[in-house]
């Protein structure tokens, strides 16, 4: 017998089991509709004579997704989660739980209210509200703890991270982990658990297993997570949350969780981090200017790649594609160097797989020193030294070698991606897969196409890319593309900060309190100051360090700031030399201590160029370093580089440590307001007319003039303001 109209259906299956199904697609979200399902569903069950146990399961393979996040910004109608779930436990018939696919936030709350759990061994469950600037609000931080005890309880909320199977049947999350259909063993099982008493599995009846050490538990991991959190204030919600999971009664207990939700739900943070959610899919859903679309662009067939050059780079991209399982050939043409890749890859994949619990992918890949050596793969991704004379002569010769319709990759930081194409018979073939280092860790990847680039090339990228575990931004060919172009004018300015009277301290202590893991200078130390410092010579912007005064600071006609290129002159390229704009203990220690050298270097500095320090606080190095990077991602969605302002902050959370609670560059601008940034760009840049990058960019201004719209609604005003340049 089977009963529809509501978002849960209701059958009657082996004649006394009442089975419950979520239908809302693609992963069965508890929006108003399916809860109102729910509770309908239940109570009929409930109340069906027959009806000797329940089992409850979602549609299409996956059991549920947790609360509609799209329902958060809205007013939110519909029976609420907690009574819906404390009635289930409260069900005088056995309720089980049939999980497949995914169970995560408010719908392994549901589980969790559930008298049994039962769940298919390739199943995902955990409880990730704390990524959405959320805690569990369901009953999550009050029944987790009562099952699994407290610091198994804390480690999951408070990171949000997904168990599999295997691991939550060992947390004791699920009673039992089947290879088979669950929703089949679960209706099963629920008949021979029928009739017997439930007392014993009502989760908020437990009581909360107290740790011996509480107090110095939950300290020491309050200070770890308000270390890691970096200014998130949910991370810190959570820990007090299942402290009073562990301290009170559950009712009391449940009207703390609620308490400390509703200081999220509202919160910027919480905006900004389900804003950088919806952003990782809308990436995915790629436009060009030229008008293709992600839907409409093929990718091509992958089976076997190559990587060229096998320097750090290389190395974590063979590794990062041997573990997507696609055969993949290595080519390094210096033996020495193809050895010790070939090691290093070894160790990565060996240690990855260990950390997975897989086995390592060591047999897809084949090493050789010989190019001729990747005749038949179907991609390669160039990633030898940053040379344009190289890389053309690498796309020379892989023109020369490969078989018709293969596609060349260039995992280029900031070099032409087109002008490499015109190096080819085919830059329809050519688009740029820029990684990040560590490339086997790194989540973002941005495709580069040209104005050549075919739609179909920048598919089969998009497509590597999503099965390689990475978020795939589609970006067009510019210097340093999106992420390194919006980072010169934040260089800049740290520069140009130090110059009138700020430290490398002051200004890494502002940003890292703005959330950044690393402030600037922390972080050139780690990248390298004598990459910069090429990058500038190369761009005949570095000059002998003879004269003094305003002229020596002029390139260009611009301001420009030697003080990188005078440290580099010095051998102070930061941490692998042991020296930069802080010192180490020695070459290659990460840890920064203040350097007096170079406080009394930045003292003399200023006098010879007769600049006369000021005081200088945390908001300036804010406005000056973050306004002007925004200013110039205006930019960069005014030339159509970024087809819209998700691209721009997903680049940022996932590549430049933007802090995910301030939702990302373009994001931040909208809350602190448009007309803000505008007016304190347009101070700036009185102040420092010589400065081209503090120029307001007229997409801002256009912005500002119509009122400041909701960032959803920036791309029709691009679109308009495009059309009219
Ligand atoms: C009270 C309670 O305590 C609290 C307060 C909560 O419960 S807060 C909510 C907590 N739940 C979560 O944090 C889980 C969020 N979802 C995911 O982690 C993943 O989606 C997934 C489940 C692991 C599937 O991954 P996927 O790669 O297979 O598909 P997808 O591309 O990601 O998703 C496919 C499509 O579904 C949409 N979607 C996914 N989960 C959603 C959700 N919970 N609400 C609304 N839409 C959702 C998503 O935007 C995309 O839409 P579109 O782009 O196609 O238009």
């Amino acid at each position: 017998m089977c009963d529809k109209g509501s978002m849960a259906q209701y059958t009657r299956v082996s004649g006394f089991v009442g089975l419950i199904t979520l239908q809302n697609p693609p992963v069965n979200a508890l929006s108003a509709a399916v809860r109102q399902g729910i509770v309908d569903m239940v109570e009929r069950a409930l109340s069906d004579p027959i009806v000797k146990s329940v089992v409850i399961c979602g549609q299409n393979g996956n059991f549920c997704g947790g609360a509609d996040i799209k329902e958060f910004g809205t007013n939110m109608s519909g029976p609420p989660l907690v009574p819906m779930i404390d009635a289930i436990e409260a069900a005088n018939k056995p309720v089980v739980a049939a999980i497949e696919g995914s169970a995560l936030g408010g719908g392994l709350e549901l589980a969790l209210g559930c008298h049994y759990r039962i769940a298919h061994s390739k199943a995902r469950l955990g409880l990730p509200e704390v990524t959405l600037g959320l805690l569990p609000a369901a009953g999550g931080t009050q029944r987790l703890p009562r099952l699994v005890g407290v610091p198994a309880a804390l480690n999951l909320i408070t990171t949000g991270r997904h168990v599999t199977a295997a691991q939550a049947l060992q947390l004791g999350i699920v009673d039992q982990v089947t290879d088979h259909n669950a929703v089949d063993v679960a209706v099963t099982f629920s008949l021979s658990v029928a009739g017997q008493s439930l007392d014993a599995r009502r989760i908020s009846t437990y009581l909360c297993p107290l740790p011996s050490d509480f107090d110095a538990l939950f300290e020491g991991v309050m200070q770890k997570v308000r270390q890691s959190a970096r200014g998130a204030i949910a991370p810190v919600a959570c820990v007090q949350a299942v402290r009073a999971a562990a301290t009170l009664p559950y009712t009391k207990g449940m009207e703390r969780e609620q308490e400390l939700m509703a200081t999220l739900f509202t919160s910027g943070q919480a905006r900004a981090q389900q804003y950088c959610f919806f952003a990782q899919r809308a990436v995915g859903r790629w436009r060009m200017p030229s008008g293709a679309r992600w839907e409409t662009s093929k990718p091509r067939p992958v089976h076997k790649a190559a990587v060229i050059g096998l320097g750090t780079m290389g190395r974590g991209i063979t590794v990062a594609l041997a573990q997507t399982g696609l055969s993949v050939v290595a080519v390094e043409t210096q033996e020495k160097q193809l050895m010790e890749a070939k090691q290093a890859v070894s160790g990565m994949l060996e240690r990855g797989a260990k950390r997975h619990g897989v086995v390592p992918t060591l047999d897809r890949i084949s090493y050789s020193q010989n190019i001729q050596a990747i005749a038949e793969v179907d991609l390669v991704i160039e990633a030898v030294f940053e040379d344009m004379a190289l890389k053309t002569e690498v796309f020379q010769q892989l023109s020369a070698v490969c078989k018709p319709g293969t596609l060349l990759c260039t995992n280029t930081s900031a070099l032409d991606v087109d002008k490499l194409a015109s190096e080819t018979p085919n830059p329809e073939l050519v688009v740029g897969m820029h990684f990040f280092a560590p490339a086997h860790v790194m989540k973002l990847l941005e495709v580069v196409y040209g104005p050549r680039s075919s739609p179909q090339a920048v598919a089969t990228a998009m497509q590597l890319g999503k099965k390689m575990g990475k978020v795939s931004v589609a970006v067009g060919n510019c210097r340093g593309f999106v992420g390194n172009r919006m980072l010169m004018p934040y260089l800049q300015q740290a520069f140009f900060l130090l110059e009138e009277g700020a430290t490398p301290e002051l200004v890494d202590q502002a940003l890292e309190e703005f959330g950044f893991p690393m402030g600037v200078f922390r972080m050139s130390d780690l990248s390298g100051l004598d990459i910069g410092w090429r990058v500038r010579k190369r761009d005949e912007l570095v000059e002998p360090d003879m004269a003094s005064g305003k002229s020596a600071r002029i390139r260009q006609g611009s301001r420009y700031s030697p003080l990188g290129d005078l440290l580099c002159e010095q051998g102070r390229f930061g941490q692998k030399t042991g020296r930069g704009w802080y010192q180490y203990d020695k070459p290659g220690s990460r840890v920064a201590r203040s350097d007096p050298w170079l406080h009394s270097f930045l003292v003399e500095y200023r006098a010879r160029h007769g600049l006369v320090p000021r005081s200088i606080d945390h908001q300036e190095v804010l406005e000056r370093c973050l306004y002007a990077l925004i200013n110039e991602g205006f930019r960069i969605l005014e030339d159509g580089i970024a087809a819209g302002p998700e691209d721009i902050d997903v680049i940022y959370v996932f590549g430049y440590g933007w802090p995910r609670h301030r939702g990302g560059p373009m994001f931040y601008a909208g809350m602190v307001g448009l007309a803000k940034v505008l007016e304190r760009l347009e101070h700036y840049q009185q102040a420092h007319p010589d400065v081209p990058y503090l120029q307001p960019c007229s997409l801002l201004r256009r912005l500002v003039a119509g009122g400041s719209p909701p960032i959803h609604r920036w791309r029709e005003v691009i679109k308009k303001h495009q059309s009219q340049l």
